[in-house]
């Protein structure tokens, strides 16, 4: 396909008009043609300004030009031929009324009436109802007073942000978003000082989105604009103005109708950008207000790119007339703004590497950089990233990337040695040659595929030609050297983006370990809290354990005189003793009511202490007070696994810079490759330009001697090429480990085609003294680049180990503190069974036997509290064999042995020591057989059922078989015993204490 098939039919404007100086503004030359580079027209031109549009521009040209200015270096050091989206766009202007207004008006101005003569105003309502002006936006960002505009076509919604700030991403993207644009460029008026641009990562966001930057300003876009460039979009377009001073990148970008101007820090309101950095020169920044923008009409309206006061529009005439600085002479000028005394932007140091790096194409938005938390990446932490590479990699970043190797016809006549590419020898190519291989026209020297291409048949002859000694085809000399320059240049490049990726990574890093920072510290004020309410409750506790005791107090007198009573009924007169057992009764009823609540009481309460050790249940005012120690412990476990989740990023991070750090070995070895393959080449050159007498050709291509000359470039090749793992890395080059790499630089399938290599005897290539050094100067920063990357490695290691630490520290400090609060805690000892306010009952047998109630029981009353009811006998005359059982103690009126329990909350298995007594009528439970400190207990009156577990938790219990369970009425137990026969006796023991049991 012809090259100029894929053009646009592009239209033509007036380029420049300015009142009566258009004519000298407007030109039609080639050199402006070129400069227009549209967005999706591509090329627009100027033309007679008296017509105001033109019939296109030829295609073919612009098309040579245009190619060759565009090719772009990707990351990987393949070439993207960014091919812009070349839409076909007719010439539509006149097809509608808006269109026809704007056509009007151009011809107004090229017809030297100056239309903007009435107000801007007026002008702009006229085009808002005609439907013909931009929509516009206006958005401020505060931290930097910054602002953002965006324009778009109303009709097509294509659109231009310009300046755009990091921190407004989002809320830029949404306004996009919710109007529905197609945004197609994101210009910045300049490299900005005290903020960071947001283009890089909204080219990130999204696609086909393309930067645009002054190509003076030190920093790579998508597009490097200049005087009189514009920026289409829909109908509309910007116009570029170049205006330095504040820095040399400043442009003015104006409106298609001049009604509008953004003057980035060139001019702001009343006042303009500060001159004393950056490049700043205050006569330039005079000269470019002047001259560029106070020719503006009066009305145009004047957007800055800040504010610091709260304003937010002006104009050209007010500015003229008003603006304190510049209306002075440049004299005064310059001494105003020498004596400004302004403190520099506080991101200064940050904002200008990271704005010439993030306009870049290649970062962000490249395949490079993979990693997916970009997107996500804090400011901080950007701010972090920025700040590591901004020292080494500055001047670097400066340099913006100019490779011209575009596919040029490979039949060129000799003397065109533009093109380097057809001089490569056939053989593995780095990636950006292999992508523009071929005869193909520059349209489509494979900027649209994304395969390799193999080589031509042509390029085949050509390599064979030169292999041959074709004097027609060698490349010169320069060439090489050129190439070579690029190779490190690539390698460059390479260093810078390895090494943001480690810093990317560094950045991660460190903010997983804010992050780690704060869950710690989120974790101790959720300990502190816990700390709190463990007070408060604790103070509860010990009020609640006062009443209780105090109503224990009262149920045994209460019990006491009951008993009183009873003693002295036998010795009153017969007549009152009826009626004082009938009082005895009714107080007796009164005192077991008062027994019984008091129980539950002690119950509870007891059950909620037990709770402290998560084996208990509670009731429900406990469940209320324990839920808040659930959610504590619930939000301390999340704090853990936080933590956890952070030494896992750790972890993954390290992964990563490992593979980094294996990537940069492989591209640096394949650069090393082709750079050693170049510099052969090169020899090669030099050897066939001058007449070798004493090594003729035909006999160096078919089998060459080596002659003194040659054996000397051996040995320094050996020395000075020699690999760099030799010199102190041994892993970083692998492949030129071996003394056959040594000896032969070259791969062997570059000598498939069965030509030895001229100017060697065994693939040695030879090196010259200055491509030596040349090689080791490359060399040398890689070296540092492994160490440094090694030494972050390194680090980046004894940092997770410490973080491993400090939460294992953590951790112990955790479970200490909990440790030394269950041990602290009044609330955690077990109340003595044994108190002297609470005495152990004496043996029951005769206290029950002497009861005048022992006898007749009635029947509505449990088995345990029958006055001759003999637990041992009961249990007995159910065939146990109890004596021989060693692990229980089985008195009339107790049953007590080990029994393991399994914990209420957290499942585990404890041994405990239980104690059935029916005299307290509570199954308790100790840690320990001298029945000191109680866990817990079950009150007879909670207990429902005894059954056997039938292996239900034959996956957990220590002895499945031998487990059983007791019900209470808001809770199951499990049990273990530790034999058949004490499972029998535990279970019918307890099961005597059932109100089942009784009626029976
Ligand atoms: N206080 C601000 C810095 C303000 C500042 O220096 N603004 C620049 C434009 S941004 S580089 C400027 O040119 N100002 C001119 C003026 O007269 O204010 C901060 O700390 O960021």
């Amino acid at each position: 396909m012809c090259p100029s098939a894929r053009l646009p039919l592009v239209r033509a404007r007036s380029h420049h008009h300015t009142r009566g100086r258009s004519s000298a503004r407007c030109c039609s030359t080639p050199r402006l043609m070129e400069r227009a580079v549209g967005l999706s027209g591509g090329v627009q031109s100027c033309c007679s300004h008296t017509r105001g549009w033109s019939a296109a521009v030829t295609p073919a040209l612009y098309a040579g030009r245009w190619l060759r200015s565009r090719p772009r270096v990707h990351s990987r050091g393949k070439p993207v031929l960014r091919l812009l989206s070349l839409t076909l766009r007719l010439n539509t202007e006149g097809s509608s009324c808006a269109a026809a207004q704007t056509r009007r008006f151009r011809l107004g101005v090229c017809a030297g009436i100056d239309p903007l003569a009435a107000s801007t105003r007026r002008y702009c309502t006229r085009m808002a109802r005609t439907g013909g002006g931009p929509l516009f936006r206006q958005l401020f960002e505060s931290e930097s007073s910054t602002y953002t505009y965006l324009l778009a076509d109303a009709e097509t919604k294509e659109a231009v942000v310009i300046d755009p700030v990091l921190e407004t991403i989002d809320r830029d993207l949404k306004l996009i978003r919710e109007l529905g644009l197609d945004l197609k460029v994101a210009v910045n008026t300049h490299c900005h000082a005290d903020h960071i641009t947001s283009t890089g990562l909204m080219k990130k966001r999204l696609v086909g989105l393309r930067s645009a930057i002054s190509k003076f300003s030190g920093a790579t876009a998508d597009i490097q604009l200049s005087e009189g460039d514009t920026i289409p979009f829909g109908k509309h377009h910007l116009t570029v103005r170049e205006t330095p001073g504040h820095t040399d990148g400043c442009m003015t970008l104006v409106l298609e109708d001049q009604s509008m101007a953004f003057t980035g820090d060139t001019l702001l309101i009343r006042g303009c950008g500060r001159t004393d950095f950056q490049q700043g020169r205050p006569e330039r920044l005079y000269e470019s207000v002047h001259q560029k923008i106070f020719t503006l009409p009066d009305q145009c309206l004047v957007y800055p790119a800040h504010d610091y006061l709260g304003q937010t529009v002006s104009t050209v005439g007010e500015e003229r007339k008003f603006n304190p600085r510049l209306t002075k002479n440049l004299e005064e000028f310059v001494n105003i703004m020498n004596n400004l005394n302004l403190r520099h932007p506080a991101k200064i140091d940050i904002a200008v590497p990271a704005n010439l790096l993030l306009l870049r194409s290649t970062l962000l938005t490249g395949d490079r950089i993979h990693s997916p938390k970009v997107k996500s990446r804090p400011l901080s932490f950007l701010l972090f990233l920025l700040s590591v590479c901004h020292e080494a990699e500055e001047s670097q970043l400066l340099e913006p990337l100019r490779l011209e190797h575009v596919s040029q016809p490979l039949e060129m006549p000799q003397h065109n040695m533009e093109s380097p590419r057809r001089q490569w020898p056939q053989g593995p190519q780095p990636p950006w040659v292999a992508r523009v291989a071929g005869c193909q026209s520059p349209v489509s020297s494979g900027a649209e595929s994304d395969t390799e291409s193999s080589s031509t048949e042509s390029e085949k002859s050509c390599v064979k030609r030169l292999e041959l000694g074709s004097p027609r085809l060698l490349p010169s000399a320069s060439k090489l050297q050129q190439r070579m320059a690029e190779i490190d240049q690539q390698k460059e490049e390479l260093k810078i983006e390895l090494q943001l990726e480690i810093a990317l990574l560094q950045g991660e890093l460190q903010t997983e370990r804010k992050q780690l920072h704060r869950h710690t510290q989120k974790l101790q004020a959720l300990q502190q809290q816990a700390g709190h309410s463990e007070t408060h409750r604790h103070t509860n506790r010990q009020k609640e354990q006062e009443r209780l005791e105090a109503e224990g107090l009262r149920v045994q007198e209460l019990r006491r005189s009951c008993e009183e009573k009873e003693k002295l009924i036998p010795s009153q007169p017969e007549s009152q003793r009826e009626q004082l057992t009938l009082q005895l009764q009714q107080e007796k009823e009164a005192m077991e009511a008062a027994t019984r609540a008091f129980e539950d009481w002690e119950f509870r309460f007891l059950e909620q202490e037990s709770s402290i050790d998560m084996e208990d249940e509670s009731t429900e005012e406990k469940e209320t007070e324990e839920k808040t120690e659930g959610q504590v412990e619930k939000e301390v476990a999340g704090q853990q696994h936080a933590v956890s989740t952070a030494q896992e990023r750790v972890q993954q991070l390290e992964r990563q810079l490992k593979e980094m750090e294996r990537e940069k070995e492989r591209e640096l070895t394949a650069l090393r490759r082709e750079k050693r393959e170049l510099v052969h080449t090169n020899q090669t050159v030099h050897k066939e330009k001058k007449p070798l007498a004493d090594c003729p050709l035909r006999n160096r291509t078919k089998n060459p001697p080596v002659c003194p000359e040659d054996a000397v470039h051996i040995a320094n090749n050996r020395i000075n090429d020699r690999p760099l793992s030799v010199q102190g890395l041994p892993r970083t080059l692998p492949d030129t480990q071996s003394p056959g790499a040594l000896a032969s630089p070259l791969s062997p399938h570059r000598l498939s085609n069965g030509h030895s290599r001229p100017g060697t005897s065994n693939g040695v290539s030879l090196l010259t003294p200055c491509n030596s050094a040349a090689s080791s100067r490359a060399a040398s920063p890689s070296l540092l680049d492994l160490a440094e990357i090694e030494k972050k490695l390194r680090e980046a290691k004894v940092e997770r180990e410490r973080l491993l630490r400090e939460r294992e520290e953590r951790r112990r400090g955790l479970l200490e503190e909990r440790r030394g609060r269950e041990l602290n805690s009044p609330l955690t000892e077990p109340p003595e069974p044994e108190s002297p306010q609470r005495p152990e009952p004496e043996p029951k047998e005769q206290v029950m036997a002497s009861s005048p109630l022992n006898s007749p029981e009635p029947r509505s009353l449990p088995l345990f509290l029958s006055a001759n009811f003999d637990l041992r006998a009961h249990v007995e005359s159910l065939g146990h064999g109890v004596s021989g059982c060693g692990d229980l103690r089985l008195t009339s009126r107790r049953c007590a042995g080990f029994l393991t329990k399994r914990g209420g909350r957290v499942k585990t298995w404890k041994k405990r020591w239980f104690s059935f007594d029916t005299d307290h009528r509570r199954l308790a439970y100790y840690t320990d057989c001298d029945e000191r400190k109680l866990k817990g207990v079950i009150y007879f009156q909670a207990i429902e059922e005894v059954y056997y577990d039938h292996l239900r938790t034959a996956t957990s219990s220590p002895r499945a078989p031998l487990t059983f369970c007791v019900k209470t009425y808001d809770r199951l137990f499990f049990l273990v015993a530790s034999n058949a026969v004490s499972m029998r006796i535990w279970m019918d023991v307890i099961v005597t204490a059932t109100d089942e049991h009784s009626r029976y």
